[in-house]
């Protein structure tokens, strides 16, 4: 396998720049440039270029096979944070035997060797898109393995669930000792109620991943615009005192005491003739819809615009004193908008669970599926237990597919391509 380097932090200007070398040559190429310090330990060193000139005066740190990121031989070079550095390093070690990673290969050649599972990755890569506090801890959680594990609990069960049934078949014609059914039973039932309970988390943990969505609707000019501009902080949509301002849906991306939330401002309901008004008024109900929380601005004397749901605030538009509403234009009422949508929201990210991806939740559901038949196969007695065992053995491939253990090669390219150069 090649031995690969990239640079491992953000381009640009900073204090320091590290690139990383990693592969079976890594050593061999790294002391090309300088004397290597003991493994893991890290030394000051004068990196020269072949011709003996001086690139840069680093901080040098050396991993061993089998105890770094990777599990392969890795050398880090902790330079000064200079473009100019950077370039001239990264040319002289594309002159060696080694080459420029993939975005993603240093990650990858973690899964190959086992130092992480799939869903690690997938946590890795949460990690370095988080920007609030939910997104890190929910990141971090499913980085740590929390799902690997889990899964190592639910294969053994099933395939002790499995191995009692096969057990029995292999008695076919003459006198089973014991009835398994009761036991792999409970095998089977205790895994499907685990994975229905981590399948009931996805849609909050999902939530974290993407954003919450917040959509403030209401009639023309009730101060919509106004008040998102309040909570960015900045004139991210046009106000007006003309009716129909608003057209296209306006989001606006916050930290909501570290909860990720997207707050969308849209067109003011209203019957009207202008087609691109009105198609924008189509647009603001089925972008509210979707949203996970409606704040509706309503006028004194006026109903809400359509009918609200369950959790939605409902606030009195333009209250300049805060008495009961809201006013964008004074900030009276904002702080406690923004307190009850934190509270609401920071209630539904309560139930999240360690999955976090479609991909998760398709292989733990289609694990459901195949165990759900194998209990009813299991009820209908020994007849039909070489079809249960067949069930529970798909169901294991589920969770090993989840794990990437097994059948994930198509889905590597996919995930890895999304992932930053240097990672
Ligand atoms: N300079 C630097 N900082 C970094 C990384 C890196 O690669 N380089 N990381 C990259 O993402 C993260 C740390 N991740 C790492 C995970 C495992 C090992 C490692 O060498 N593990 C060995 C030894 C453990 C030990 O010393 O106790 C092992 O598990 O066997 C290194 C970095 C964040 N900070
Ligand atoms: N007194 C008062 N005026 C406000 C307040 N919010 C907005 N306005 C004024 O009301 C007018 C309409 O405000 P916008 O924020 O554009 O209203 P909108 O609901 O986004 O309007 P559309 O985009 O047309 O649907 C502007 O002249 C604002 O200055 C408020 O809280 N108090
Ligand atoms: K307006």
């Amino acid at each position: 396998m090649d031995t690969i380097f990239a640079l491992a932090t953000a381009r640009g200007k900073a204090g320091v720049a590290v690139v990383r070398i990693s592969g079976a040559d890594a050593f061999s190429v790294a002391s090309k440039f300088c004397d290597l310090p003991p493994m893991r330990r890290a030394g000051v060193r004068t990196v020269c270029s072949s011709d003996g000139a001086m690139l840069d005066e680093a901080l040098v740190l050396c991993f061993e096979q089998g105890a770094s990121f990777t599990g392969e031989p890795v050398v880090e070079f902790q330079l000064h944070g200079s473009t100019a550095i950077v370039s001239a390093v990264l040319r002289e070690l594309g002159n060696t035997c080694a080459r420029l990673a993939e975005p993603g290969e240093f990650t990858r050649r973690a899964l190959e060797n086992g130092r992480l599972d799939l869903t690690q990755v997938e946590g890795l890569a949460d990690l370095i898109d988080a920007e609030t506090e939910s997104q890190r801890l929910q990141a971090q959680r499913v980085l740590s393995g929390a799902i690997g594990q889990k899964v190592d609990q639910w294969r053994e069960a099933l395939i002790r669930a499995a191995s009692l049934i096969e057990v029995t078949i292999d008695f076919a014609d003459e006198d089973v000792p014991v009835d398994v059914s009761p036991e792999v039973m409970g095998l089977l039932e205790g895994v499907v109620s685990d994975l229905r309970q981590e399948l009931l988390g996805y849609s909050a943990a999902e939530r974290i991943r993407d954003g919450f969505e917040v959509a403030i609707v209401g009639a023309p000019n009730v101060g919509k615009s106004t008040l998102l501009n309040r909570l960015a902080g900045r004139e991210a949509a046009i106000t007006s005192d003309i009716a129909g301002t608003t057209r296209d849906v306006i989001e606006v991306r916050m930290d909501l005491g570290g909860l990720p939330v997207t707050i969308l401002d849209t067109a003011g309901v209203r019957e009207t003739e202008d087609v691109i008004e009105a198609a924008g008024v189509r647009l603001a109900e089925v972008r509210a819809m979707a949203a996970d929380i409606r704040v509706f601005l309503v006028e004194e004397g006026s109903s809400p615009v359509f009918e609200p749901k369950a959790g939605d605030l409902l606030l009195k538009a333009k209250d300049d004193a805060g008495l009961c509403g809201v006013s964008g234009k004074t900030g009276a009422g904002v702080d406690q908008l923004i307190a009850n949508l934190q509270s609401v929201l920071s209630h539904r990210a309560g139930s999240a669970g360690l999955i976090t991806r479609e991909r998760q939740r398709v292989a733990m559901s289609s694990a459901v599926d195949s165990l759900q038949a194998g209990i009813g196969l299991v009820e209908s007695g020994p007849d039909l237990y070489d079809l249960a065992a067949e069930e529970i053995r798909t169901a294991v491939r589920r969770l090993e597919m989840l794990v990437g253990r097994i059948d994930v090669e198509n889905l590597l390219d996919e995930i890895f391509s999304r992932f930053c150069l240097g990672k």
